[in-house]
């Protein structure tokens, strides 16, 4: 039963100075500070639940999404949780499409961040209040712009073909969890000394993933389990930040591929940096390195450029990741329809919710376009975890050609972070969207008036 009027949205701006140690950087964002706009939403229910919502930023601008979470509250305050998930699409297009705001959108940057930030958080309380069946799930869809891929009743036939083998696949994932790969050894802004190291741990900690080859033709004819029958996994999984300097590059991917050995799986992701000539001339020049994929080589709206890119380097068995800064379902559409991505990338705090999340997901499953989470961010693992979790179980039903990002970074801050065992994802316990921090953590780390920011904002001054 959903219960309760939501009488309280609160909205805060929390940064953590991740910039302080290069972590997070690459070659566009040199100095992230992983930051959130975190929503809390109240009921007069008298059980208590709160919902909780995040979106992920690095920083400055924190203060612009706070604004347009303001600005959108009118929206969910005073309603009935039961009326707004009852009509959960036509809230969603009460949001996207409010008549005024939508013009700094529509469907795009901080307003639809700010969307994210509240659908989050009314996930994570209807979460924790009833179970959803596929019916109910695709009642939360807009297929509004997508029905020429996607009808609703196209998705509905996934949803049930995904019912087949769901038991077992729930089995799998709370023995095994969900694949993982890790990013955080080697952010761009790490020297070499700190990529060796932290490389070597990752090692040593079992960071591992089932061989998969190095060609993305053999990618696609391999069927693979990603653990041995001890429920091992196999091969070791890494992503390097490239796209600054070449030469650098080439040292860096040099010195990670002698240390996990020929055999593993190595990502590359250039955030951005290059035009599209330039990315495939820069990506053939690191081909040696084996990459299974190079991550956002080129403007995130650029579909045709990325198209190309996947077309230059399928020869050299390199495939095109990308999605992290995908603005909306649209754009994800049309990546899948000009074949422009061999991986897919959907992002929990970008995407208008669990929502949009979930017509990309069905989306993918049409196109057969595997789908790899994008985790780098303060509290991404924790949302996207649920999402792809959800994929394995209820849509895609393979585990061919995937993994979810992992970056260890500021799990402390949350109450429910994220469990890795054996470089998996195990499937987390506790009921809602796990969007929850600890309210010290919020306390110390609020923009600008927490104890470390006052702290290094007064450095700076001195
Ligand atoms: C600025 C972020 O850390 C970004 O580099 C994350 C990213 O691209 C990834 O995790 O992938
Ligand atoms: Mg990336």
């Amino acid at each position: 039963m959903v219960r309760g009027r939501i009488c309280s949205l609160s909205v805060r701006d929390v940064r953590f100075p991740t910039s302080l140690g290069g972590h997070g950087s690459d070659a566009m964002h040199t100095d992230p500070d992983y930051s959130a706009a975190y929503v809390v939403l109240e009921t007069d229910a008298e059980d208590g639940l709160k919902g909780y919502g995040i979106t992920f930023t690095l920083g400055k601008g924190t203060e612009v999404v706070v604004c347009a979470v303001n600005a959108l509250a009118h929206h969910v305050l005073n309603k009935d949780l039961g009326d707004i998930v009852g009509d959960f699409r036509g809230f969603y297009r009460q949001l996207t499409s409010d008549g005024q705001l939508r013009w700094i959108g529509p469907e795009k940057g901080v307003v639809h961040l700010a969307t994210a930030a509240i659908l989050n958080a009314v996930w994570d309380l209807w979460a924790k209040q009833e179970g959803k069946d596929p019916r109910t799930l695709l009642s939360c869809i807009d297929f509004r712009y997508i029905t020429d891929v996607l009808t609703e009743e196209e998705a509905y036939e996934i949803l049930q073909k995904g019912q087949v083998g769901k038991k077992e696949r729930e089995g799998q994932m709370l023995m095994h969890g969900y694949p993982a790969y890790t990013t955080s050894c080697a952010w761009l802004g790490y020297s070499d000394d700190t990529l060796k190291q932290l490389c070597t741990e990752a090692l040593k900690a079992g960071w591992t993933r089932p061989a998969v080859g190095s060609s993305l033709l053999s990618l696609s004819c391999v069927n693979m389990d990603p653990w041995t029958s001890e429920g091992l996994p196999l091969d070791k999984w890494f992503k390097v930040k490239v796209g600054a300097d070449l030469q650098d590059d080439v040292r860096r991917c040099r010195l990670i591929r002698n240390m996990i050995g020929p055999e593993k799986t190595l990502m590359m992701d250039a955030n951005q940096r290059w035009d599209v000539p330039e990315a495939v001339k820069w990506m053939s020049q690191l081909a040696e390195f084996k990459p299974l994929w190079i991550e956002e080589p080129t403007s995130p709206d650029d579909i045709l450029g990325h198209a190309a890119i996947s077309k230059a380097l399928a020869p050299l068995g390199i495939g095109v990741a990308t999605g992290e800064q995908c603005h909306n379902r649209v754009i994800f559409k049309q990546l899948l329809q000009a074949k422009a991505l061999q991986f897919l990338q959907i992002d929990s705090c970008r995407l208008g919710s669990v929502n949009e999340n979930l017509s990309v997901l069905l989306m993918a499953k049409k196109f057969e376009i595997p789908v790899c989470p994008h985790a780098g961010g303060v509290g991404l693992c924790e949302l996207v975890q649920h999402l792809i979790i959800f994929d394995f179980i209820s849509v895609s039903a393979s585990l061919q050609n995937r993994m979810c990002e992992y970056v260890d970074h500021l799990h402390e801050h949350f109450r429910y972070p994220v469990i890795i065992k054996k470089a998996s994802y195990m499937p987390p316990k506790d009921a809602g969207y796990s969007t929850e921090m600890k309210e010290e953590s919020v306390k110390k780390h609020q923009y600008p008036d927490g104890e470390v920011w006052k702290k290094l904002l007064a450095a700076q001054e001195n």
